[in-house]
């Protein structure tokens, strides 16, 4: 087949959806350089602030939010329903695209509609088990489903048959030499590279109960000799830290280069969010995750195999004390050796190349 000349990519909400949306437009964009590529957003979403700063055109269509659950019947869907699908059907037609790739998010449903009315080929790319309400619902339009773990083709029923492709990662961390970024990363910072960093990320929109735990064991960790770089995160209130430590501890609102700050850490504490657990594990990075409790297990079910892998540890939201951190990271910070264990572990586990394996599978579906 000829190269491919327009697509519409649909995702939003948080960083979960989109980054994954915007490695992929990178890879279109490295082997189609004359492409048209079209992002469908949420008029509230995270893409708002993130796609345009990549540079990709973002087209807004009206939100509606889906039901929690899946006995949907179409027939009784909302009228914002069908001005949605109306909204993104335009856009379909106006830059005549040849397929429509979803990652998710309730802006996902009116562009797989859209395009299942076209006749068009539908690709959706899903993380989590269970897989989201949005791409659930695209799953009724299309069979061309492609996943990001192993784990998600034996506990979902409805991803048994999907192609595992991995997930698509921004080359900015997958092309990374994390030694030979990490000089620049901590003068970036302000860190001394004499003593080890604790980096610290509660996902896209960050996690409360982790800012409070890490900030209440700051002086612990100072005087341990651990300097700590934490990241707020997009949606969470600031939290106060001691200003007299030994050790730097550096609070950031939120990294648009979130590869210095890998390249900074010896060891990261995070939530289990799909895209965290792909890029820790594609970087051989330690990790200690702490699976936000309320969405399904899903980010237990992402972390856990790396965890029995070897490649970091696992503990519940509820455990993750100021105690709880000065008995387990400290020791596990200044363990230089067991560190290298876990990440050599991790690593065995992360895969780097999810934006072309995803790509292999969109041009199977437009040939
Ligand atoms: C609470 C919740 O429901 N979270 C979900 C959400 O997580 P969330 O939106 O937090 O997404 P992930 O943890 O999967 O990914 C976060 C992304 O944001 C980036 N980042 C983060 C902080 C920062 O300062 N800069 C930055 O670039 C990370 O590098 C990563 O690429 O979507 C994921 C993927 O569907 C799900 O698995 C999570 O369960």
């Amino acid at each position: 087949m000829g190269p491919l000349r327009s697509v519409v990519l649909a995702g939003g909400g948080t960083g979960g959806h989109i980054y994954p949306l915007l490695a992929f437009a990178d890879a279109l964009r490295r082997h189609f350089p004359q492409i048209r590529i079209t992002t469908l957003g949420s008029p509230k979403g995270m893409e708002n602030q993130l796609i345009p700063a990549a540079g990709y055109d973002l087209r807004s269509i009206p939100a509606f939010q889906l039901p929690r659950s899946l006995n949907l019947d179409l027939l009784r869907t909302p009228d914002r329903m069908y001005r949605s699908a109306h909204a993104a059907g335009e856009i379909i037609d106006e830059v005549q695209a040849e397929v429509v790739v979803g990652f998710g998010g309730y802006v996902s449903v009116p562009a797989y509609l859209a395009a299942w009315r076209r006749e068009l080929p539908i690709v959706i790319h899903e993380v989590n088990v269970p897989p989201g309400v949005a791409n659930r619902m695209g799953m009724k339009f299309t069979k061309r489903v492609a996943v990001g773990f192993p784990h998600q083709l034996e506990q979902a029923e409805a991803l048994r048959n999907a192609r595992l492709v991995g997930v698509p990662l921004r080359t900015g961390i997958t092309h990374m030499d994390r030694p030979a970024l990490r000089p620049q990363a901590l003068y970036h910072f302000g860190l001394r590279p004499d003593l080890p960093v604790l980096f610290v990320s509660g996902g896209s929109s960050g996690a409360r109960t982790i800012n409070l735990a890490v900030a209440a064991a700051a002086k612990r960790l100072a005087h341990a000799g651990i300097q700590v770089l934490h990241v707020q995160g997009g949606r969470n209130d600031p939290f106060e830290v001691p200003n007299d430590l030994p050790v730097p501890y550096v609070v950031v609102p939120y990294l648009s280069d979130m590869q210095l700050g890998y390249a900074a850490a010896d060891l990261m504490l995070c939530r289990g969010g799909a895209i965290t657990v792909a890029e820790t594990t594609a970087l051989g990075m330690p990790a200690i995750y702490v699976p936000y409790p309320f969405s399904n297990q899903e980010q237990r079910r992402n972390a856990l195999p790396v965890v029995e892998a070897g490649g970091g540890l696992l503990v519940d939201n509820s455990e993750l004390t100021p105690d709880w951190i000065e008995r387990n990271i400290v020791p596990l910070a200044r363990d230089r050796q067991r560190l290298a264990q876990m990440g050599t572990a991790a690593a065995g586990y992360g895969r780097r190349d999810g934006d072309e394996q995803l790509l292999r599978f969109v041009l199977e579906a437009v040939s």
